[in-house]
């Protein structure tokens, strides 16, 4: 069986910009202050480096058996470690591809920066994909590569179609502590982050502030 995924709060680390901290003692401290979920993503990284970082990482969440631990791209390091799940995107290996190699309880994220690419994600068999990252809301210099920004607006169009088709909806790209209230306002099940958390000196309180920012943007959302 799949384990449920909880996506309130999902971090993505980048390695340079944890330094001089190792990825590991960022986790450690964010999980303990609101972090729901972490995607171990270092695009310089050989395999065997990101190997043993996602090993970190797990020992890093021990003590918090519901926050998931996902790789990204890189499958074969996420079966090797035995990770909770993948995440790849449109470039990345085929998803049908990628389900079949891990199996059916791990969980399973695809990028999605158009409708179109919803709507290809809506049509795959059930169960192949879990979650759709809708990237980039807004510019980011951590991914300059990711495209157009969508902007909240068609954010929250894509996120209500992600969710009325079954599928996890997290928002990525630009989220800073000032956009995260906007950002869960979008009608996302969570909000993903990189710079918001990764370099802060401190990085649970960083957690933490992004956490009340999401009940903010929630209830602004209801109260609409
Ligand atoms: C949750 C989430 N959403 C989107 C991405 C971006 O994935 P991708 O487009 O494959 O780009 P890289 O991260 O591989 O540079 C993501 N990683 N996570
Ligand atoms: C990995 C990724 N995919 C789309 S944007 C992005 C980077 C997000 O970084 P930040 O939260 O610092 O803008
Ligand atoms: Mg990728």
């Amino acid at each position: 069986m799949r384990p449920p995924f909880d996506p309130t709060l999902y971090l993505v680390t980048d390695t340079g910009l944890c330094r001089p901290r190792s990825v590991a003692d960022v986790v450690r401290a964010v999980v303990a202050a609101g972090v729901t979920a972490v995607q171990v993503r270092d695009k310089h990284a050989s395999r065997r480096e990101l190997l043993a970082l996602t090993r970190t990482v797990q020992a890093a969440v021990v003590d918090h058996p519901g926050v998931a631990v996902v790789v990204n791209d890189a499958v074969d390091v996420a079966v090797l470690a035995d990770a909770d799940g993948v995440h790849v995107g449109q470039d990345d290996l085929p998803v049908e591809e990628v389900r079949a190699l891990i199996g059916a309880d791990r969980h399973l994220g695809l990028s999605v920066s158009s409708a179109a690419e919803l709507d290809a994600a809506l049509a795959l068999p059930p169960g192949t994909v879990d979650l759709v990252g809708l990237s980039p809301v807004w510019e980011t210099p951590v991914k300059p590569d990711a495209g157009p920004a969508l902007g909240p607006a068609r954010a929250a169009t894509l996120a209500t179609a992600a969710r009325a088709g079954g599928l996890i909806a997290v928002a990525i790209g630009g989220i800073t502590l000032d956009r995260a209230a906007e950002a869960a306002a979008t009608g996302v099940d969570g909000i993903c982050v990189v710079a918001a958390v990764c370099p802060e000196a401190d990085p649970a309180g960083a957690a933490r502030r992004l956490r009340e920012e999401i009940v903010r943007g929630r209830l602004a959302q209801v109260a609409r």
